[in-house]
C-alpha cells in the first residue's frame, strides 16, 4: 500500500470515528499515525535534506523573503512583476510559470525578495506535478502570499491551505508552548500551568503511545492547545510562517461583492492587472506581516540617518545582531551603545551592550573601545 493510500484510509476511519470520552484514545493515535505518515510523504528519499530541489532553490538576497502560492493564472507572476520590475512572465494558460522566479522590492528602506513561484494544484503535498518542490520553497519563506482568484476563494483557500498544513507549515500561528522533555524512567508526566480546554491526558498519552516515547514530562502552557499542537511539537519540523490572504482580480466582480470578501481573514483584495488596491494595501498589510524592526544610525554628535535604516528581523535584532548586519568586524572594537526609542528605558536613552534587544524605529549610537 502507498503511504497516500494509508493516509487516506486513516483519513476516512476517522471521519468515521464520533468524537467522545470512549474514542479519545484511538483518535489521538489516528491523529499521531497521520503525522507520521506525512512526515514520510514530504521526507525525499536519499540525501538532500528537506529543501526545495534543483532550480527551485534560488540565491537569498534582502532581509526578508515573500513567496507566492496559487493555482495556476490565479495572477501571481502579474503580481510579482509590478511589485518588483522583474519580468516574470504571465499568460493566460496555466503553468506559464514553471520555476522559482526571484525579484526584490524596497519598502521602508527594507531590501525584500519576492518568488513567484508555479501554480500548484490539489495533491502537491503528496508529489501531483512540481507541487512538492513548489511548498519547499514557500516553507522556507518569511511570509507567503496566498493568491486567489477572486471568483472562487474560499474553496480555494481552504485547499491550499491544506496543502501548506500537510507540509509541516503553520499559518498566522505561533509555535505551541508545549514542552515534551524525554526520559530515561518514570513513566509520563503532564505538567499543565492552566486548565486544558481542548486536550486531556488521555489523547496525550495515546499520541506518546504511538511515538513509543515511554517516559517523558509534557508541559503545557496553553489553555487552548489541541491534540493537533501536541503532535506539532513532539514531531518537531514544523514551520509558523505569517500569510496574507491576497484576491486577486476584483476588477471582474462588483463593488458588493467586494465587500463580502473583507470577511476573510488576513485577506486584502487587489487587481494586479489595473494595480488597485496594491501600493496603498497590500504593501503595508505586507509591511506588518513582515514584523521587521527598522534601525536608524546617529554618528556621536550628528543627527540620525533617517533615508537608510538597518533592517533587521524581529527573531534577531539585537545590538549584536545589527553590529553583524553592518561589517562582521564591527563587534570587535564595541564597547557599548546608546539606544533611543521604544526599547530604550529613558526618554533621553539608554546605555547598552550586545544583547540588548532593539525596537522597530529605534535610533543608536555605537561607541568604541
Ligand atoms: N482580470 C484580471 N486578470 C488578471 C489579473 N491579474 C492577472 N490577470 C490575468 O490572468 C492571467 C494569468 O496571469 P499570470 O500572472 O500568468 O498568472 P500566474 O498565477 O502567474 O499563472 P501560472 O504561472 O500559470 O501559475 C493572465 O491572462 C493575466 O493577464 C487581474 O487583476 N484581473
Ligand atoms: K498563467
Ligand atoms: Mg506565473
Amino acid at each position: 500500500m502507498t503511504t497516500v493510500q494509508k493516509i487516506k484510509d486513516i483519513e476516512e476511519e476517522m471521519a468515521k470515528t464520533q468524537k467522545n470520552k470512549a474514542t479519545e484514545y484511538h483518535l489521538g493515535q489516528l491523529k499521531a499515525k497521520l503525522a507520521k505518515l506525512r512526515r514520510e510523504l514530504i521526507t525525499p528519499s536519499g540525501s538532500g535534506g528537506g529543501g526545495p530541489g534543483i532550480g527551485f532553490d534560488v540565491a537569498r538576497t534582502g532581509v526578508a523573503s515573500v513567496g507566492f502560492i496559487g493555482f495556476p493564472s490565479v495572477g501571481k507572476s502579474t503580481l510579482m512583476s509590478g511589485l518588483t520590475g522583474t519580468v516574470s512572465e504571465a499568460a493566460s494558460y496555466e503553468f506559464t510559470t514553471l520555476t522559482t522566479v526571484p525579484g526584490t522590492m524596497t519598502y521602508n528602506g527594507a531590501r525584500l525578495q519576492i518568488l513567484d513561484l508555479p501554480g500548484i494544484i490539489q495533491g502537491a503535498k503528496d508529489g501531483k506535478g512540481r507541487g512538492k518542490q513548489v511548498i519547499a520553497v514557500a516553507r522556507t519563506c518569511n511570509l507567503i502570499f496566498i493568491v486567489l482568484d477572486v471568483l472562487k476563494p474560499l474553496v480555494d483557500l481552504k485547499i491550499l491551505t491544506d496543502e501548506l498544513e500537510g507540509f509541516g507549515i503553520r499559518l498566522n500561528k505561533q509555535p505551541p508552548r508545549i514542552t515534551v522533555k524525554k526520559k530515561e524512567t518514570g513513566g509520563i508526566q503532564i505538567i499543565n500551568t492552566v486548565p486544558l480546554t481542548k486536550i486531556d491526558a488521555g489523547e496525550i498519552k495515546a499520541v506518546l503511545q504511538e511515538y513509543r516515547m515511554t517516559s517523558c514530562t509534557v508541559t503545557i502552557h496553553e489553555p487552548d492547545a489541541t491534540v493537533e499542537d501536541f503532535i506539532d511539537v513532539v514531531e518537531g519540523n514544523r514551520v509558523y510562517v505569517p500569510a496574507v490572504v491576497v484576491l486577486n482580480k476584483i476588477d471582474a466582480i462588483s463593488i458588493e461583492e467586494i465587500d463580502l470578501l473583507y470577511k476573510i481573514p488576513n485577506s486584502v483584495p487587489i487587481s494586479s492587472k489595473l494595480w488597485l488596491n496594491i501600493d496603498d494595501e497590500l504593501k503595508e498589510v505586507m509591511w506588518k506581516k513582515l514584523d521587521l524592526v527598522r534601525v536608524y544610525t546617529k554618528p556621536k554628535g550628528k543627527q540620525p540617518d533617517y533615508t537608510q535604516p538597518v533592517v533587521l528581523r524581529r527573531s534577531k535584532c539585537t545590538v549584536s545582531a545589527f553590529c553583524d548586519s553592518i561589517h562582521k568586524d564591527i563587534k570587535r572594537d564595541f564597547k557599548n551603545a546608546m539606544v533611543y526609542g521604544t526599547s530604550a528605558k529613558h526618554s533621553r536613552g539608554q546605555k547598552v551592550g550586545l544583547d540588548h534587544v532593539l525596537e522597530d524605529e529605534d535610533i543608536i549610537t555605537l561607541f568604541k573601545k
